[in-house]
Parts: C-alpha cells; structure tokens; sequence
C-alpha cells in the first residue's frame, strides 16, 4: 500500500462530506457568473452564497472583494472564483492549522477533552489513543464523563482497541476525583499521555462550567502544570451553534485547540471558516467518520480546497 492511500480515502471523505457546501456554492456561482459580466449585484449574489455556507460575514465580505478586484465588467468563470474562494479560505485556515504537540517533558502529558453531549469526544478520544500509541507512547484514558454508563463503556471498548488502560469510577461518581486518581496513576506508571473525557450533558451551562473548573482545579493539585492541552471537540453538523459553544468553553476550560467532527457528512463545513477568523484557536484535527483511522491532521489547503470544490 502507498503512503497516499489513507490521505486519499480521508481527502474522499473529507470532500464528500463538505460537497453539499462546495456544489450549492459551484452550482450558484456557475449559474450567476454565466448570465452576465461582473457588477456589483453579482458580487453581493456570490456573498449571499458564502454566507449561506456559514463562512461568517467577514470571510464572506472579503471573498466577494477579492472576486472583483480588477473584474469590474468582465467575464469571469466559475473556476476563477473558485480558485478566489480557495485562496481566501486558506488564507483564513492556514494561521490556525497547527499540529497538536505532545511535550515529551510532561509526563504524562495531559489533555482534557471538552465539548458538548454528542460532539464525538469519546470517539476523537479513542481515535487520537490510536495515534499516539502507534508513534510509540503509552497512553491512558479517564472515563471522566461519569454521567452516562453507556459513555463509560464506549470508552472501555476503545481502551481495548488501542490497548490504553482505562481509569474509570461508577456511573455518578465525581469526575473531579476520578481525574486525580487517574493522573496519580499514569504518573506511576510513567504513561506519556494522559487523555480525560468530560462530561457534557449538565443540566444548564453553570453547572457544566462549574464541574469543568473544578476537574482543572484538582488535577492542579497533582501537577500544577496541567492540563497541558484542553481540546473542544465541535459537531460541524450544528453549523452557528459552535460559535457559541466555543465561547462558551474557551472562557471556562482555556480552550488550547479545536477538533471539529463529522466533517464526513455536513453542508455546514464552513463553520470552521467563521471560527478560525473570530477566535483564532489552533485547529487540529478533524473527524471524517466513525472509525479508528478517521482523525486525519487539519491542512489548511486541503480544507480550502474542499470547501471551494476543486479536486487535489
Ligand atoms: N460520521 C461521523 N460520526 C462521528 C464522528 N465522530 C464521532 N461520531 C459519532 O458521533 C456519535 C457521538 O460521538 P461520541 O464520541 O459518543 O460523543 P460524545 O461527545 O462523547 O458524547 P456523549 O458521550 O454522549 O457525551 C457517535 O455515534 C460517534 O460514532 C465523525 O467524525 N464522523
């Protein structure tokens, strides 16, 4: 097999899933672009696509300037303004694409997942288990969402999978003190990384926030310097709803970076256009599906492009 294989197959995905995004884009701007030379109703129409494909009024407003810049009165292909459209975005993603850095110094090397209920953190939690084992590093796992016994097993199951022992308490018990006793024992048995689940399904977002600062607050008691990574994990399929939720989570849990889900079947992609140009937190990965190897590294040009409906 060649080393191109897995990037195809999750390039395929990835483009798929963000094709419903990339072809209502193509198909309005080929449809406006043929009837007429550019004017200014045509760079408004082109804007009302972009933001419709939740690019953010900033992103979009810039797209469609850049689309007129020396056309005024001119023909232009679709083609040309996909490649603006690409351009534009990538411009946008590229400060933000960056790597997830496990310091070797921290040991364990802690990250705390956060996000809502159904983002896909167990399953990102698994998934980046499987990374980090397969470059070497002995990992654990805390089954801190300790409110749903069904979270608790999918956890276990993907422990199994990537052979990580898995610290985990009764449904109920207090996620606080469940990441204590499992930062205490990775620390023991020299584990490299350290990934704790979270809870996102309180009642209202005081009561999560709270819980949140509290498991920060005492795994401090067992290394001051963690959690050395907080990852919010976003749905892409909520579209406007992630900007609110990373808000929301950035002021409590100090967001170090993002992973958005569920690239693999969303017309709502360009959420993460409109995220990366008002927060500016680091993205690193992204889901395109329910399996093991379906975390793929976020590239910038590779999602500009996606986005924009040009083939690599
Ligand atoms: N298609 C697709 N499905 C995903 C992806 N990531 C997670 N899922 C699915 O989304 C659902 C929710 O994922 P979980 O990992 O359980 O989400 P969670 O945030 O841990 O949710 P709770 O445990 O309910 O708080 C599961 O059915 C996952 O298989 C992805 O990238 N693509």
């Amino acid at each position: 097999m060649t080393e191109e294989a897995p990037k195809q197959s999750w390039w395929r995905r990835l483009s798929s899933g963000l094709k419903r995004t990339s072809s209502s884009l193509g198909t309005a701007v080929a449809d406006l672009v043929t009837k007429r030379k550019l004017d200014r109703a045509m760079l408004e129409d082109i804007e009302d696509v972009l933001l419709r494909a939740d690019l953010g009024t900033e992103v979009a407003a810039r797209i469609s300037e850049a689309v007129g810049h020396g056309r005024y009165d001119k023909s232009i292909s679709a083609d040309e303004v996909k490649a603006v459209v690409a351009s534009e975005v990538e411009k946008v993603l590229a400060p933000v694409a960056k790597p997830l850095i496990i310091d070797a110094t921290q040991r364990p090397f802690v990250i705390l997942v956060v996000g809502v209920n159904g983002s896909g953190k167990t399953t990102t939690i698994g998934k980046l288990a499987a990374i980090f084992s397969a470059e070497g590093r002995k990992v654990m796992l805390a089954a801190g969402d300790t409110f749903r016994a069904a979270a608790i097993e999918q956890l276990k199951v993907w422990g199994e999978r990537t052979t990580s022992p898995v610290i985990a308490g009764a449904q109920g018990s207090d996620s606080a003190s469940l990441a204590f006793n499992a930062l205490s024992s990775a620390r023991e048995e020299k584990r490299d990384v350290l990934l704790i689940d979270t809870a996102g399904r309180l009642q209202n977002k005081a009561e999560l926030m709270n819980e949140l600062e509290k498991v920060v607050r005492v795994i401090r008691k067992v290394d001051d310097t963690a959690p050395h990574a907080v990852l919010l994990v976003l749905d892409a399929t909520v579209g406007q709803n992630a900007l609110s939720q990373v808000d929301a989570f950035h002021r409590t849990a100090g967001v170090t970076g993002l992973v958005m889900t569920k690239l693999d079947g969303t017309a709502r992609g360009g959420i993460l256009v409109a995220l990366a140009e008002k927060y500016k937190l680091p993205v690193h990965f992204i889901g395109v599906g329910e399996g093991i190897d379906d975390l793929a590294p976020f590239t910038a040009s590779d999602f500009a492009k996606a986005i924009a409906g040009i083939e690599i």
